[in-house]
């Protein structure tokens, strides 16, 4: 007989708490916007992730790098999810090499890069990982997009996204409302 508090393998995998994960997306090498579609894709297209917004298309002026470094295309994706954060990065450095991510020299051009925010009010602090990421707070870049999907969207350690956009030049961020990313 089972005993009756038996609980099965599903029934507890289907427990598991579900979490915000946001990333951000940039190109700035090829095809810049079908790098970012490739990456939307392969986000929806991981099991355990939940798309549930994706802002619209900016193009930034880069922030470092060499003096010529192209503007890139940001935008950022949020999902719900029920995986931990470093299956997401995994799965985030697995997307950028599908992609095929080409980069000489640090902060330089690169065909995609896929950047793990938060993952709810999770704080990680380890060299392959860390969260929220390290930089995000201070990248307009970042903020504008995250902001458009969710204005009340906030940085664990750092608050509110509106407030950071509060202080900082936005003026290198430009909504592209010609350029789509597809369902
Ligand atoms: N939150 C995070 N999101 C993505 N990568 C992270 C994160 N935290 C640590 N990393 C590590 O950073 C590495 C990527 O470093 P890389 O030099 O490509 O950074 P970058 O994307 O060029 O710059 P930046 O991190 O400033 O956007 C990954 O291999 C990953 O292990
Ligand atoms: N505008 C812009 N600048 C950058 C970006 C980016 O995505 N957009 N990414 C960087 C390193 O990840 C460095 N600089």
């Amino acid at each position: 007989m089972t005993h009756p508090f038996a609980v099965d393998v599903d029934t507890l995998s289907g427990m598991r708490p579900l979490s915000t994960a946001v990333f951000a997306l940039g190109s700035n090498l090829g095809d810049r916007l079908e790098n970012l579609q490739g990456a939307l894709e392969g986000l929806r297209n991981t099991p355990d992730v939940m798309v549930v917004d994706v802002s619209a298309v900016y193009e930034t002026a880069a922030v470092g790098g060499p003096e010529d470094n192209p503007d890139f295309l940001n935008a950022v994706v949020v999902t719900e999810t029920t995986l931990q954060p470093r299956t997401l990065l995994e799965r985030a450095l697995a997307i950028e090499d599908a992609y095929g991510r080409i980069r000489e020299e640090v902060d330089g051009p690169r065909t995609l890069d896929v950047d793990l925010l938060i993952v709810g009010k999770r704080e990680i602090d380890e060299k392959a990982l860390r969260l929220p990421h390290p930089r995000a707070h201070e990248r307009a870049f970042v903020l504008v997009p995250w902001h458009e999907v969710d204005p009340r969207a906030s940085i664990p350690g750092h608050g509110a996204v509106a407030d950071l956009l509060a202080d900082l030049d936005t003026s290198g961020v430009r909504r592209r409302d010609d350029l789509v990313l597809e369902d």
